[in-house]
């Protein structure tokens, strides 16, 4: 018999190829700047299965308790797919093995690049600037790389030293004492690649990236699209089973917004300075000094205690007896980092190879969760 799907499934199974197909859209009309070493993509995004774990587990705790044994362990199971599959995909578990979105790059022509040099500007020993992405990434790369080749500095030859003395002045901005050598700026960059090649086996982007290098060249499938539909169909999947508990309980706690609004509006009728009558002397009808104290201290005094209900409050709503609201807050942020992905990285084909891979995991996961 032919099961049938739900409205909530096709939003679940559609979510993330329609966000990717809306943002290639977006992506010709709109031409925007996205920060790779901002705050969001540096530890939310990037140590995304971390949150999504956390909160998913907190939310299956918190609606399905720990004593239904059956409900949990094929979540676990369910958990542990999916975690396998991202572990497989995106980490080099296996010492020495890449992850397979590492292999696909090497198997289409890509590897690990150290073109440090711009090797057109002969005498003048310019950067590269297609070497790395921005001025900051460019000075970490190179300081990365400094320290490596200062370790292999017992090399025969004495052209590690002088790569050496070039990054450093780079490094240090100090062009100027640039020592001369014998070398165009081709074959030193060449130098640096084989020696680095010939020393190490650079078949993964983090191997690359730790010693300062650049990962171009072949199919780069998008990490960022493939844990983000994997993350988001982790979480609404998940939702399915806990909705209508967690929807009941939003409900359930309606008394919770008349004490927010009764705290509020304490704190914005709370008598300042301005409001407070001092009692005056019959002797020379000067004000009560004290009044005039108790007025300064005593509204930052209660207010600070109305903000501390508030926030005990909120908390206690949200984190304690309404988690799915940090789930729906976290998919939330995950659509959004999904589509700015889609506008500004990558190329059509890799954005889709990184979906393909997550979509079709999740949905064989996810199809028959009943
Ligand atoms: C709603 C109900 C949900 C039910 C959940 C039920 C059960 C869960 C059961 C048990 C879970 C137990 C504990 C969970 C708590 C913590 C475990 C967390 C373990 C970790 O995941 S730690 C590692 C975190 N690491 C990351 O998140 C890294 C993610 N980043 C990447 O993979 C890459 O940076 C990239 C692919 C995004 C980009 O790569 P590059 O292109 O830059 O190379
Ligand atoms: N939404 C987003 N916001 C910021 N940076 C993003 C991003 N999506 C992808 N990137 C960056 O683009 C590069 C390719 O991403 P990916 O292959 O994971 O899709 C990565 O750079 P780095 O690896 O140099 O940090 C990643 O951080």
């Amino acid at each position: 018999m032919r099961r049938k799907i739900s409205g909530y499934q096709i939003f679940l199974f559609s979510l993330c190829p329609v966000t990717l197909v809306f943002g290639h859209i977006l992506s010709y009309w709109l031409n925007i700047d996205a920060d790779k070493d901002g705050w969001f993509n540096v530890y939310f995004v990037k140590r995304g299965w971390f949150w999504t774990s956390v909160v998913g587990w907190w939310c299956f705790i918190r609606y399905r308790g720990l004593q239904q044994v059956g409900s949990w362990k094929k979540v676990l199971l369910r958990y542990v797919v999916l975690t396998a599959w991202w572990l497989f995909f995106t980490q080099s578990i296996i010492s020495g093995a890449a992850p397979i979105m590492d292999i696909v790059f090497t198997l289409t022509g890509g590897r690990c690049n150290f073109d440090v040099f711009d090797p057109n500007e002969i005498l003048q020993w310019k950067l590269n600037e297609k070497f790395h992405d921005t001025v900051n990434r460019r000075q970490r790369s190179l300081a990365k790389l400094y320290n490596v080749l200062k370790d292999l500095k017992d090399d025969p030859t004495n052209m590690v030293k002088h790569a050496l003395s070039r990054i450093e002045s780079w490094v240090s901005e100090n062009k100027d004492q640039l020592m001369e050598g014998n070398y165009t700026p081709g074959q030193l960059n060449e130098y640096i690649d084989e020696i680095l090649h010939r020393w190490r086996k650079i078949n993964s982007s983090n191997i690359c990236q730790s010693l300062g290098g650049q990962w171009i060249g072949g199919h780069d499938p998008s990490g960022h699209i493939f844990l983000i539909t994997l993350m988001s169909m982790f979480l609404l999947g998940e939702l399915q089973a806990i909705g209508k508990r967690a929807w009941r309980a939003l409900w359930k706690d309606k008394a919770v917004f008349e004490e927010l609004r009764a705290h509020c509006i304490k704190i914005l009728t709370l008598k300042t300075l301005w409001g407070i009558r001092t009692r005056r002397s019959p002797v020379n009808n000067v004000g009560d000094v004290r009044d005039v104290l108790r007025a300064l201290v005593k509204p930052p005094l209660e207010s600070a205690r109305e903000v501390y209900y508030i926030v005990t409050l909120l908390v206690k709503y949200v984190f304690w007896n309404n988690p799915v609201i940090l789930l729906v807050v976290l998919v939330g942020m995950w659509w959004w980092s999904f589509l700015i992905t889609t506008i500004v990285f990558h190329t059509l084909w890799e954005q889709l190879s990184g979906l393909i891979c997550a979509y079709i995991v999740a949905t064989l996961v996810y199809l028959n969760i009943n």
